[in-house]
């Protein structure tokens, strides 16, 4: 590790869910190795709902009051309103924190802001103070709202479902393949983010954007922005699972659920790849009638599971409602919440179904665990789409024409990937493929290391 220098110290705020946190955490814990300090900044929401925050030297966590805090059920019931009591009061904060350090005379050196809040980048620029953007999907998807804000609105709001569209540098590309949120009200928050986030890229020029991803997998994907450089330093998971290089760096460390522990046994007590692990990430509610089919799906393929089921914002039991709980306890276990990354590196696990999520979709590649995709919105449809078809780790399960994913659809996309066929072979080969890989990119010279080393040296430590 490089020596810390205070000279280099640099704020990054980000949006206060599980996804992004994790992330933008080990992010931190990167650029701390080669030397810069972090002042790590999101709402109170989410640090009252972190029992344990790390102490990690070069890491100061400074959250700000979001106007809902200690309130996580109201700020999950109203998503809108709390998106703009969190915008508003971290304006204020991010203003005075910046001004608070100039007076002291150790100013940050940048502002580094994520998915979902451009605000901070257009404050920065208000303030100026220079910043960098930390995209946190992929950058196909990044370029997907860059072609829909750059002239492409109507073509991809209009591609019907039998339709393929070409954009230059991405996978041909159906309707059921664009995030969810392109095809949202224009003036819903989650798209008016996203716009912002674009307005801000055609502003740039020869700025650097960080995207958590990596060179091999979306090669052509990293070139389509033209006055910015996208340059890929993921995957941004725990070291121990990567480069080896620090056996004790094995988790986030910022959970906002409790973890009970209680499943490592089971796993141990399973036969190598035998275990489906099932979880839809920390924030989407799974509908009842979803959970039930998979619930179904898991009593058909008779294969024992790993169940990750939440609770509801408002203390929902979802479980408790299932119709086939007996057969479930009997075949596999559920839990509330897990150690995601550790689970996945557990040889007992066979495959993830799962919402794929950005995170749960890097850390399965980087486990070299062959997946189900089963997207529910936003990025993960895009997501799913380049699983299946252009990374080829995993199957996407379809929906029926009343758009119902049926249990016979579960149990066959498992039984395709976990069973003896061709096909599944061919899917487990690839998922140790990009397994490799992904821990290539992010060895001493590996494609990641290396950008993230020049923005270091060439951005922040050359200003
Ligand atoms: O039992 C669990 C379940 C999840 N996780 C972790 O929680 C994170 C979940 O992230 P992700 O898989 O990306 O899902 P979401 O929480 O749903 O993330 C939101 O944010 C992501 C990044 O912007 C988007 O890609 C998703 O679509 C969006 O729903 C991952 O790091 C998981 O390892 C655990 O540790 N234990």
């Amino acid at each position: 590790m490089e020596t810390l220098n205070d000279d280099c110290h640099v704020l990054l705020v980000t949006f206060p869910g599980q996804g992004n946190i994790n992330p933008c955490i080990q992010f931190s814990k990167n650029l701390i190795k080669l030397g810069v300090n972090v002042t790590f900044s999101t709402s109170l929401t989410a640090f009252n709902r972190i029992s344990n925050l790390p102490t990690i030297q070069g890491l100061t966590f400074s959250p700000f009051s979001d106007g809902f805090d200690g309130n996580f059920k109201g700020s999950m019931n109203n998503f809108h309103e709390f998106n703009a009591s969190f915008r508003t009061h971290g304006s204020e904060f991010v203003k005075n924190i910046v001004e608070d350090r100039t007076k002291q005379g150790c100013p940050f050196k940048r502002i580094i802001y994520t998915t979902l809040t451009a605000w901070v980048g257009m404050l920065a620029k208000n303030i100026n103070v220079p910043s960098t953007f930390l995209w946190i999907q992929p950058a196909t998807v990044l370029d997907i709202y860059y072609y829909f804000f750059n002239g492409y609105e109507d073509s991809i709001k209009n591609c019907s479902k039998d339709q393929s569209l070409e954009l230059n540098g991405l996978p041909l590309l159906s309707r059921r393949d664009f995030p969810s949120f392109v095809f949202a009200d224009s003036n819903d928050w989650t798209l008016v983010a996203m716009k912002e986030h674009v307005e801000l890229l055609n502003g740039e020029i020869n700025q650097r954007v960080l995207v958590n991803t990596f060179d091999a997998l979306e090669f052509d994907a990293l070139k389509v922005l033209k006055n910015v450089t996208m340059l890929g330093i993921g995957p941004l998971i725990p070291s121990a699972f990567l480069d080896g290089n620090d056996p004790s760096d094995t988790s986030f460390g910022v959970d906002m659920r409790q973890d009970f522990g209680d499943y490592m046994d089971y796993l141990d007590s399973k036969a190598k790849e035998s275990v489906v692990y099932v979880a839809f990430g920390s924030y989407s509610q799974i509908p009842n009638q979803l959970m039930e089919e998979i619930a179904q799906g898991l009593v058909l393929c008779k294969r024992p599971f790993l169940w990750v089921i939440r609770e509801g914002p408002n203390g929902e039991k979802p479980f408790e409602k299932l119709s086939c709980k007996e057969e479930l306890e009997e075949l596999g276990k559920t839990v509330s919440w897990c150690s995601q990354v550790g689970v996945l590196q557990h040889p007992s696990l066979a495959c993830f179904l799962t919402h794929c999520g950005w995170n749960s979709s890097m850390e399965s590649l980087a486990s070299g665990v062959p997946l189900v995709a089963c997207p529910i919105w936003t990025d993960q449809l895009c997501n799913a789409k380049l699983i299946q078809d252009v990374w080829k780790t995993g199957v996407r399960v379809n929906a029926n024409d009343e758009g119902v994913i049926e249990r016979n659809e579960f149990a066959r996309c498992i039984e395709i990937v976990v069973g003896d066929g061709e096909k599944g072979e061919e899917i487990r080969k690839n998922a140790k493929k990009w397994r490799d890989l992904a821990k290539d990119a992010m060895k001493e010279n590996g494609s990641s290391n290396v950008n993230l080393k020049a923005y270091v040296h060439e951005v922040l430590l050359g200003e």
